[in-house]
């Protein structure tokens, strides 16, 4: 077996492709990726499903048609149309992506599975031929997978995951969905609004219930009316399927038929795949690596970003820790800087997210049940109605039961500091609207004087933001009897 030794080893080539620019040019590298370039987001997560989702929201504006006036004829949607469009983008970028690291000259790019040996030591295995690395350095990104429970019938029958379900050759007519989470509930709207009959199933008792509770019933009553929803139920036992339809057993005695299952109930770290206790690189509980501000491991010289040591598995959060990895790392390889008061830190406050459905849902900070908990009698909380501002009218919440046109903005704040610590929208553009609110919580801003201090678009839906911001400085300034 030959040893290789390198400045700097990368395990990971989602985020961790990011670090190496052109200020890597004078060190040596060596990246290691077991799948294809680019990782979860560009492959199988955010860019290939918000492509999918695309198709799904035309869908569902044009079947509101008829209650605006404008028949409109939605037929089944054509899959491998949508999917190859999909497929030959993320595929395409992929390659790319390898090629440009391939021809690089300070760059090895390994295409195996790395595991530590010892210290700053792993060996790769390329279709069973192993070659050892050493680094001066080391980062982890190796990221998440999805979680496939041990359900008698499961391995039988076969299931997609989010891995697998965007390349399928068929459209199923039937699709089963087992969790509520972000990847259920994106891929139930995508299949439902293409022409799928979805049946989900979650064991909570709402969909996206880590969402604040007016959020997930909102979101769990308005997909109610478009698929069938099971909750507080689990999946017991699968039976059939293998080219016949596939039947679901739940654990509240119920049963679905379906032509493909897909199993969205989680996902797991990727660490067991590393032998990281020869290495010193603590795990938590859940396997995630544990690191402190500056993305540093408990071992020396081994750094750890993204999904596999986040608590907040979001693509703009791997790609901020990445940028930090990237600072810190050319210090440790430049010898420079005055030590840990040099080294940048991580800022994993006021992240927002969004759910890519319809109605889309975006979020940043506490919900209120989270601020009551933290906070008890200091939280204040507002919201406006998307129907009560102009915009809200032409989309025309009052002449069918639209779940974006009938949505709203919910803050909450702190009366003790005047601020606010979360903001939760359902709205069209949702996870565009949101962005003003995670500048005014980013940078500490007052919520007094924030709508005013400004001009908003007339007759934009931001109208709705600015009167939920208005409400939530009235409720703030009220006497706490008043709120
Ligand atoms: C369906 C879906 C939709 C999503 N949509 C969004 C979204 O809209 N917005 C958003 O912010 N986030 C979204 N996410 C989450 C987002 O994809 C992740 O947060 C992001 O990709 C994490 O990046 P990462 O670099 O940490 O990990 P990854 O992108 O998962 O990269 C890890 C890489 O490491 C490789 N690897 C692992 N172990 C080894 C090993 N031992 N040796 C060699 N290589 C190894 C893997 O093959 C993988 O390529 C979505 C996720 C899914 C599943
Ligand atoms: N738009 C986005 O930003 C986006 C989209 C997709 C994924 N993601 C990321 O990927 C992560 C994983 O998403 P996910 O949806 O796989 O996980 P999740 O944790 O968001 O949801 C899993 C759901 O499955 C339910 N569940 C668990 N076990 C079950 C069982 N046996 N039977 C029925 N229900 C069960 C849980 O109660 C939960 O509601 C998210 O946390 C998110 O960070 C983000």
């Amino acid at each position: 077996m030959t040893t290789q030794h390198y400045d700097l080893v990368i395990v990971g080539a989602g985020s961790g492709n990011i670090i190496v620019d052109e200020q890597f040019d004078d060190f040596r590298v060596a990246l290691v990726e077991r799948g294809p370039f680019g990782g979860t987001c560009l492959n199988r997560g955010c860019i290939p499903s918000k492509m999918f989702i695309l198709p799904a929201d035309v869908a569902t504006t044009a079947r509101r048609g008829d209650a605006l006036g404008v028949p409109t004829r939605v037929g089944p949607a054509e899959w491998r149309t949508i999917r190859d469009r999909v497929i030959a983008k993320v595929d395409a970028d992929a390659a790319d992506g390898l090629e440009g690291r391939e021809e690089a000259d300070n760059i090895d790019v390994y295409q195996g599975t790395a595991s530590f040996t010892g210290p700053r030591t792993l060996a790769i295995d390329v279709d069973g031929k192993i070659t050892e690395v050493t680094g001066d350095q080391v980062v982890l990104a190796t990221g998440t997978r999805p979680v496939v429970p041990d359900i008698p019938g499961l391995e039988e029958a076969g299931f997609e995951t989010s891995d697998t379900i965007m390349r399928l050759e068929a459209f199923p007519a039937r699709l089963g969905v087992v969790g509520g989470g972000y990847v259920g509930s994106e891929l139930a709207h995508v299949f439902s609004s293409y022409g799928a009959e979805v049946v989900q199933v979650e064991g909570g008792d709402s969909l996206l219930n880590d969402q604040d509770a007016d959020v997930a019933a909102h979101f769990t009553s308005a997909v109610e009316r478009r698929w069938d929803v099971r909750l507080g139920t689990e999946l017991e036992k699968v039976s059939g399927g293998g080219g016949d339809p596939i039947t679901l057993h739940l654990a509240d005695g119920e049963e679905a038929e379906v032509d493909v299952l897909l199993l969205a109930i989680g996902r797991q770290p990727n660490s067991d795949l590393l032998d990281l206790e020869r290495a010193g690189v603590d795990v938590d509980d859940s396997g995630r690596i544990v690191v402190d501000e500056h993305q540093r491991t408990s071992a020396d010289g081994v750094w750890s970003l993204g999904d596999a040591s986040s608590d907040q598995p979001l693509k703009h959060v791997a790609n901020q820790d990445a940028r930090v990895v990237q600072h810190n790392l050319l210090r440790a390889l430049r010898h420079t800087g005055d030590g840990p008061s040099d080294l940048a830190v991580s800022d994993h406050r006021a992240v927002p997210q969004a759910v890519f459905t319809h109605p889309q849902i975006a979020r940043v900070g506490l919900t209120e049940a989270e601020a009551r908990d933290e906070h008890g009698d200091d939280v204040v909380v507002a919201r406006h109605d998307v129907a009560d501002v102009a915009y809200g009218w032409a989309l025309a919440g009052d002449l069918d039961d639209d779940a974006e046109a009938n949505g709203f903005v919910k803050l909450v704040g702190r009366r003790s500091t005047g601020r606010l610590v979360g903001a939760h929208l359902v709205a069209p553009m949702a996870s565009v609207l949101v962005q003003p609110l995670v500048m005014a919580m980013a940078h500490d801003v007052p919520v007094a004087g924030l709508a005013r201090s400004t001009y908003w678009i007339h007759p934009a839906l931001t109208e709705v933001v600015e009167n939920a911001l208005i409400a939530l400085e009235s409720a703030l300034e009220s006497a706490p009897d008043d709120a």
